[in-house]
């Protein structure tokens, strides 16, 4: 969820949106110590470029921060490991044997354990209701005891949450009260982790760093599928899911390892007044002294970006409404962007890929299939660091979205033709080895276009779009929307699937044709223009189908049209409204 904290970091030190001017005299009574005067926006921008400059080190000599931003980069890990794991126990049978309900089956007189919709929907999902917990309260404990602080008390509240569900022996209310804790605690580090690793890092290397997040997610995701498979294969008794959950106090004593070796954040010190301490941190995460010039530069970028969120003040929840600068049209755009991206249906394969395919294609192995799964998802995450930055946010989204349209077509005609040929109900339909290697095959292509573009590209895109008043205040509502269709997803799947089997894909594929239209007539390019420049591009009323072409006033040539961006010439969309 918190990708978007890199270009918090970034963007707060550095571009600052028109609207909110300011300016400082700076002398040696300013009471942070800035060392030089910054009195507007584009200053502080220069000046933060020109500091990068100054820090700049090949990658060689960042080997220690890279690191211990892997390290923090852990609490991505975690989020990843539960989402991987969680879909294996709920299949295992000495997991449904201890907290699931027995029923009889049909036409022999063996009992088998089993989940029903209800309780499996809570299991998975109140791990997210926990999360969002975390994410939303728990995470101004970075603020005011410090993010170390922070990541420390998250680790303790994970392994009291892992403690919890270890120890579980039949009740299944244990688990439910365990996962909860659990995700209040990987809530709180997707926040702090992420603002974390973006302020540690120098500016060089911020991006690589804080795509090492998702990095994270992913391979956690996959490691915990593999994990699954091997214990599931090897064991019957509660080894199976107690052996993925052990591991889990091993992530949260890396974490806590990595906090012996990282300095606090500089940002950190400079909100509280502690100049001294920020130079000193700056200057171990860049190895240099502190006496260095790119230092006392850094600095000057951090306190000023520091003191302007500080005149810019806490935006009302009434200025989000606003229609006349924008703003709440750029808020619906996070929200429904934020939706769709959890409502093209990821995280139905992910949590619920090893049920699925374990329930319906008999001559597979659930398991076997998370696992190529999970694998595929972190291979393509990989050429995502590349593409996010490469190419404009509009045509990845909307190139996303056609391509997991198409999948899903195929995965859900083939589910619903081969698989319930007569409809709904019948809940002992044929196998057929075709059928589950296509559609195995489908969701990996799913996967892969997910994975490459709207996974990360939709928290890119929020952490542009707004100015920096109302940035926060937006950003959490945007990622709160992400929180509640992930729980509502993995709550309700279970039911969904029950009823209408692949059909269900269906469903998703409908919001992918909305979000195609949505990101095509709604969603203007981002792509290298400053929060200043994007503040004027939503200003102009640029057509966001033209938005490509936009040339930010600044940089416009003397040829240039400004009316070609905002009129609607010929057959254009407008009047399609
Ligand atoms: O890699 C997929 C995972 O990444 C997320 O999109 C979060 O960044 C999750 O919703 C999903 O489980």
């Amino acid at each position: 969820m918190s990708k978007n904290l890199e270009n918090h970091t970034y963007d707060s030190s550095a571009r600052v949106s028109k609207e909110e001017t300011y300016s400082q005299s700076n002398d040696e009574n300013h009471p942070l110590g800035l060392s030089k005067t910054i009195t507007s926006e584009k200053e502080l921008e220069a000046e933060a470029a020109e500091a990068a400059d100054l820090l700049k080190k090949p990658i060689s000599q960042r080997i220690g921060i890279i690191l211990i931003c892997f390290c923090l980069a852990f609490g991505g890990f975690v989020f990843g490991f539960d989402t991987g794991t969680i879909g294996g126990f709920i299949n295992m049978s000495d997991f449904k044997r201890r907290f699931g309900q027995k029923r009889r089956v049909a036409g022999s007189n063996q009992v088998e354990h089993y989940f029903t919709d209800v309780r499996t929907g809570l299991i998975v999902s109140l791990f997210n209701v926990g999360c969002a917990f975390g994410c939303l309260v728990l995470a101004k404990s970075m603020d005011l005891f410090g993010r170390k602080l922070a990541i420390a008390g998250a680790a303790v509240i994970y392994i009291v949450g892992i403690l919890i569900q270890i120890c579980s022996f039949k009740k299944f209310y244990q688990v439910f009260i365990g996962r909860l804790i659990t995700g209040s605690a990987v809530g709180l580090l997707s926040v702090v982790c992420v603002a974390f690793i973006g302020e540690l890092s120098p500016p060089d290397i911020r991006s690589l760093t804080v795509a090492l997040y998702q990095l994270m997610v992913t391979f956690g995701i996959f490691l915990g599928y593999l994990i699954n498979f091997g214990t599931n294969k090897n064991y019957t008794n509660s080894a199976q899911w107690r052996i993925p959950l052990g591991l889990c106090f091993l992530w949260a004593l890396m974490l806590i390892g990595a906090l012996f070796f990282v300095p606090e954040s500089s940002r950190y010190y400079v909100e509280k007044n502690r100049i001294e301490e920020a130079r000193d941190s700056l200057a171990v995460c860049n190895k240099l002294s502190k006496d260095d010039p790119a230092i006392q530069k850094e600095l000057d970028v951090i306190i000023a970006s520091v003191e302007n969120e500080r005149l810019a003040g806490n935006a009302s929840f009434r200025e989000l409404f606003q229609t006349k600068n924008k703003v709440f049209q750029r808020l619906v755009m996070g929200v429904v962007i934020m939706s769709l991206q959890q409502l093209s249906g990821d995280n139905y394969f992910f949590y619920y890929g090893t049920t699925v395919f374990q329930a319906v294609l008999k001559n597979f192995n659930g398991f076997q299939c998370s696992i190529i799964i999970g694998m595929v998802n972190f291979v393509s995450t990989l050429p995502a660091l590349y593409i996010v930055s490469r190419f404009g946010r509009r045509n990845c989204l909307l190139i996303g979205s056609l391509g997991m349209i198409a999948c899903l077509v195929v995965y859900s005609s083939v589910g619903v033709k081969r698989l319930w040929p007569d409809g709904y109900s019948d809940n002992n339909p044929p196998t057929s080895k075709g059928a589950g290697n296509c559609m195995i095959v489908f969701t990996c292509f799913y996967i892969f276009c997910f994975a490459t573009t709207w996974a990360s590209l939709a928290y890119t895109l929020c952490s542009e779009s707004y100015p920096l008043r109302v940035k926060a205040k937006c950003m959490g509502i945007a990622t709160a929307a992400n929180w509640i269709w992930g729980f509502l997803i993995s709550f309700f799947t279970p039911f969904i699937t029950s009823a209408i089997r692949f059909a269900y894909g269906y469903v998703f594929m409908g919001c992918l044709i909305f979000s195609f239209f949505f990101v095509f007539f709604y969603v203007p390019e981002t792509k290298d223009l400053s929060l200043e420049e994007v503040n004027e591009l939503w200003m102009e009323g640029v057509l966001p189908w033209k938005s490509t072409s936009y040339v930010p006033k600044d940089r416009r040539k003397a040829d240039y049209d400004a009316t070609l961006a905002t009129t609607d010439t010929g057959k254009g969309f407008k009047r399609f409204f």
